[in-house]
């Protein structure tokens, strides 16, 4: 069960850092998203030196102004100074990112892409994800190109990550593996559970760049609410004339401290009623934030229940399979909101002896709310042998009197 008052802090609960969003509306690979936040202004000597830092005196990395189909956009380029091998297995690149010392989220963060297509690559190729040997996506530009985008995601103080839906393209690729559909294998794979575009003309998203977006973003979503700070366009190789190819990046601070979360809805007008108490608590000891119910008619005058459920993004696809597994519903909604929530903390107060905690709501270090644990105040009216209402009373006179009220700083 989800107790806040011990719950651990969760990443919307601190200052809110820079939000990124990747608009890979024409694709989308390392190299592009590496020269988009280069373009947005991370220092090309700041990520190199997190590269060498992986991959001492393998590449050099350079970075040229040109233009797509009429577009300016920064073009990084990464030269192998070594040769490199046919292939590289994943637990080296492992280790290779474990050894080297990156700033901040960069190592958790580039790990996090490597095991993306780890994964992908084992089910392309229905080995275990432990014996997956990468290709091309071994080789040092693409550890290059992630690494880089990791440290320049430091270097630019990006804190939220979200992307909009990615063009994949069509047609055929020659790559290591002999000549592959486009979408190629690994890249259907990453894209289980992502926005995509189909059509456009070639490979318009490779297993690198499409690993970047998935394991980085934490939603696919249009271009959010922000103050814009920053744009960077980072270019692909090739320039066709009808289709800008680039990434593109809005670097930005949020209008309000929010954090992402999911809203999972389904109408159900056919569950036993007695049933719902059970469904309710089973959402929420399996991690929902919150779950409640509606009222609703539905069509043919039916009296039904909508089911809510607010999940974090990480638990959003777990709890919509226990919703269909708890309620007999063809279909759950899904969205994505912000969510402004007040920071919380908890103080004990006393009713005659009988300690009550309160849940302590705070919004720039001023108390906005101040709120009994009803459970600790049912407990204490037993205890006292009082009515709750007026141990409820008590509790919040307690709590104001020990300075837990309304405007004041929480000391
Ligand atoms: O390197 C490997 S293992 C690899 C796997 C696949 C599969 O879809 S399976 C595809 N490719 C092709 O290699 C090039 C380079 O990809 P980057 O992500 O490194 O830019 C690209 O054409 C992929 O389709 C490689
Ligand atoms: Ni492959």
């Amino acid at each position: 069960m989800h107790d806040d008052a011990t719950r651990p802090a969760r990443r919307g609960d601190e200052q809110p850092g820079r939000r990124l969003w990747i608009d890979a509306a024409a694709g989308v690979a390392g190299d592009m998203l590496l020269g988009a936040l280069v373009d947005a202004g991370a220092s090309l000597e700041t990520i190199q030196a997190g590269v060498d830092a992986v991959i001492p005196g393998a590449v050099r990395l350079t970075q040229t102004e040109v233009e797509r189909a009429g577009m300016r956009a920064t073009k990084v380029d990464v030269t192998s100074l070594v040769p490199d091998p046919p292939h590289r297995h994943w637990t080296e690149i492992r280790r290779l990112l474990s050894q080297a010392r990156l700033p901040g989220a960069a190592t958790r963060r580039a790990t996090a892409v490597f095991a993306r297509i780890a994964e992908a690559e084992a089910r392309a190729h229905g080995v275990d994800v432990e014996q997956v040997h990468f290709h091309e996506v071994g080789a040092w530009d693409s550890i290059a190109d992630v690494v880089g985008v990791c440290v320049a995601l430091e270097a630019l103080g990006v804190h939220t990550i979200t992307a909009g839906p990615v063009a994949l393209g069509s047609g055929t690729v020659r790559a290591a593996h002999g000549e592959m559909p486009v979408p190629v294998p690994a890249v259907l794979e990453l894209a289980r559970g992502w926005q995509v575009r189909a059509g456009g003309q070639g490979e318009l998203a490779t297993p690198t760049g499409m690993a970047l977006v998935v394991a980085l973003a934490e939603a696919c979503e249009p271009l959010p609410d922000l103050v814009p700070a920053a744009v960077g366009v980072g270019a692909g190789t090739r320039d066709v004339p009808e289709r800008p190819n680039v990434v593109r990046v809005v670097v930005g601070t949020q209008t309000s401290p929010t954090e992402r979360v999911v809203l999972l809805e389904a109408n159900v007008d056919d569950l036993d009623p007695r049933l719902w108490p059970g469904v309710l608590a089973g959402l929420m000891s399996d991690g929902a934030l919150d779950a409640w119910l509606t009222p609703i008619v539905m069509k043919k005058g039916r009296p039904a229940h909508t089911l809510a459920v607010l999940a974090a993004p990480d638990r959003a696809d777990h709890l919509m399979a226990r919703a269909f597994a708890l309620v007999p519903t063809l279909g759950v909604r899904r969205s994505t909101l912000d969510r402004a929530a007040l920071e919380r903390t908890w103080r004990t107060v006393e009713v005659d002896g009988v300690p009550v905690r309160v849940k302590i709501g705070t919004r720039a270090g001023a108390i906005a709310s101040v709120t009994p644990e009803f459970d600790d105040v049912a407990r204490a009216a037993r205890d006292l042998g009082e009515p709750e209402r007026s141990v409820l009373a008590r509790t919040i006179a307690s709590a104001d009197a020990a300075g837990y009220r309304v405007g004041r700083a929480l000391e």
